[in-house]
Parts: structure tokens; sequence; C-alpha cells
């Protein structure tokens, strides 16, 4: 096992903006890799490269020691010992699940004993032993998708590369599966790279999150750290359920805001040190937002249960819009007091 490497690695497809652009990362070894970013930001395009399927126009990708591709060569897919799960599965429907499951070894040339063992090991490990010998049309999207991880998981791959695996899945089967592929991450100690939209089933499985925007990597770090820490209004407003404010903050003032200084930027106050040009991204998480009667009075603009608590629509004194999360229903149109315990400059 080694370390995945990507090192200045771009990709143009022609014309206009490059699909990924310098995009500099390095994988853990058995790490979990989520790429996170809106559509089009480049996550399918970094996949393809880190399997094969595309070359860099810049940069190289090395596994350890080993250079899988730079702008120069390119290592065949088949040659890379990296196993692709797509959203659409991919399964041959003519075959029966252990046949589906024991393809790449058959193509591999193993078969009998060893064949049974492993596609045994691998049906068991995705809790598929008694469907063997059904067709994936008489499966339902989860199982099917099993199937995809037992055929990914005979060969022993160092790298699972998953695009956006469960994006078929209804959101109770996303739950299920998301502990399905913790635990095939811990049984096969493969490093997994798994692209998605889903910023919490991002946070719920990776070792480490990495954010793109308009083929560029904007951060990259363990879950719990890019929630607390995220840089700039790209992370900020895609990681969490955050608002991002547009507050008066001062110069000099740190990352982690206190409610005193948040205070007399909503109110307006001209803050020593802040001139006319430095209004900044705030992030404000709508944990940190609880109704205080000391607070500041704000408008409700809407209240959601859920289940748990209520979400919170707030108006700020200048009309910027505000997400808290509360333990009781307040009408839309009333004013109450919040405060809100802190902010992170961005
Ligand atoms: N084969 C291709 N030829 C030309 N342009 C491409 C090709 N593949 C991707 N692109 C472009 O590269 C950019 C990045 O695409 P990519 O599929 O990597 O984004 P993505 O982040 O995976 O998006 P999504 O989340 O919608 O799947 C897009 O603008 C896309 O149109």
């Amino acid at each position: 096992m080694a370390q995945l490497i990507l090192n200045h690695v771009t990709k143009h497809f022609g014309g206009g903006r490059p699909a990924v652009s310098d995009v500099s990362l390095t994988v853990r070894e058995g790490g979990f890799l989520a790429l996170l970013g809106p559509s089009g930001c480049g996550k399918t395009t970094v996949l393809r490269m880190i399997a094969g399927f595309e070359q860099p126009s810049d940069g190289s990708i090395d596994f350890g020691e080993r250079r899988l591709s730079d702008a120069a060569r390119a290592l065949p897919p088949e040659r890379r010992n990296m196993a692709m799960v797509f959203q659409s599965y991919a399964l041959w429907p003519h075959m029966t699940v252990a046949e589906n499951v024991g393809y790449p070894l058959k193509v591999r040339g193993i078969s009998g004993s060893a064949w049974q063992r492993s596609v045994a090991d691998a049906l068991a490990l995705v809790k598929l032993t008694d469907y063997a010998d059904r067709r994936p049309a008489a499966l339902s999207g989860g199982q099917r998708q099993r199937v995809a991880l037992a055929r990914c998981l005979v060969t022993s791959p160092d790298v699972v590369l998953l695009d956006e695996p469960l994006a078929n899945l209804d959101q109770h089967l996303r739950k299920s599966m998301e502990e399905t592929f913790r635990i095939f991450h811990e049984r096969s100690g493969a490093t997994m790279i798994y692209v998605t939209h889903d910023q919490a089933e991002a946070m719920a499985l990776a070792t480490d999150v990495a954010v793109m925007s308009e083929g560029r990597l904007m951060q990259m770090a363990p879950p719990a750290e890019i929630y607390a820490r995220p840089e700039g209004a790209v992370v900020g407003g895609l990681i969490g359920r955050g608002s991002v404010l547009k507050l008066a903050v001062p110069e000099g003032a740190p990352r982690a805001l206190e409610w005193s200084l948040l205070r007399s930027a909503l109110a307006g106050v001209r803050m020593e040190g802040a001139g006319d040009g430095a209004v900044r991204d705030v992030l404000v998480r709508p944990e940190h937002v609880r109704h205080d009667g000391e607070g500041m009075a704000l408008r409700v603009v809407s209240c959601v249960f859920e289940g748990e608590r209520f979400a919170l629509t707030l108006a700020l004194p200048d009309g910027q819009s505000l997400k808290a999360y509360g333990d009781r229903a307040i009408m839309p149109g009333d004013t109450a007091r919040f405060v809100m315990s802190q902010g992170w400059r961005l």
C-alpha cells in the first residue's frame, strides 16, 4: 500500500477553462477521501484521471513510488490495481450475483475452489450470501450496489474509486449503505476516493474531505476540521448548513468571532480599524444561534419542524438571512431575541 499523490494536475478538454486546474493532493495510505463540490467542478474528471480513463494535460499522478500518469505517458487502467464503482452499478444482467462478483477473477484466470472461496467471502462481507444465485433484475437498488461493491472487493484493489454510488438510492437506504461502505473500507484496507454532491454523506464516511470549485481544489482536511475551520465562502457555504454573512469586521480580528464583536458588526457600529472596505464573509452555524432574552431582536421569516428541532430562518436588520435551530416553534413574522455565540471569518 502507498499514498496516492496528485501533483499539479490539470486537464483541458480543449477551449475555455480547464475541467481540472492545478490540483495537488495526497491521499493518505488506506484513507477515505470524499471529493465534494457543485456540479461541473471537475470531481469525476479527477476520478477518471486516477483510474486511467483520462490522461492529465499537465502534472502527474503517482501511487507510492510508481508513476501512474503524466502528460507524456499513462499506465492503462487494467494495470493500476484499482476498481471503480459507478452510480449505475454496471452489472451484467444475464449473470447471477455470484457470477457478477466473480467475473474479474475469471478474467484473471482464477477458477475452481479459489474462485468459490473469494466470491463467498466477498458476498458475506456485503451480506448477500443468500442472493448468490439471483440475477440483478431480482434485486433492490441497494442490493445491486452491494453486488458492485463485492465485485470490486474480490480483486483486492489498492484503490477503490466510487462515483456517486448512492445517488440512485432513497434516503433510508443511503444510511444503511454508508455503514456497508465503512465496513468495506475497514476490512479491505483499500484507499477509497468517493465523489459526491452530498456533504452529509462525505462528512459521515471520509477520513478527509476535499472541496473543489471550478476545477480547483479549495481545501482538503479531515471532516471535523473542515467543518470548524473552512477556508473561503465556497467551502463555508458547502459544508454544513451555516449562513455566510457579509459583516464589517475590523482588520486584524481573530478568525473565531465572539458575540460582542458580531453584535457590533450587526448593529452597524463602525469599529476601530474597520474601514469602508472591511466587509468580510463570516460563517455562522445554526447551532451557534440561540434564542436568548439578552440577544438582538430579529424577525422570524420561517420556522420548520424537523423532528428533533425547529429550523428557523431569521432576518438581520440589514435584510441578510440567518439560519438558527430552536427547541420551540416561533410564528413567522414574530420578533424574538437571539445571540450568535460564535462566528468564523472565512
Ligand atoms: N469528455 C469531456 N469532454 C469535454 N468536456 C468534458 C468532458 N468531461 C467533462 N467535461 C467538462 O469538464 C467539466 C468538469 O466535469 P466533471 O464531470 O468532472 O464535473 P463533476 O464535478 O463530476 O460534475 P457532476 O457532479 O455534475 O458529475 C465540466 O464543465 C464538463 O462539461
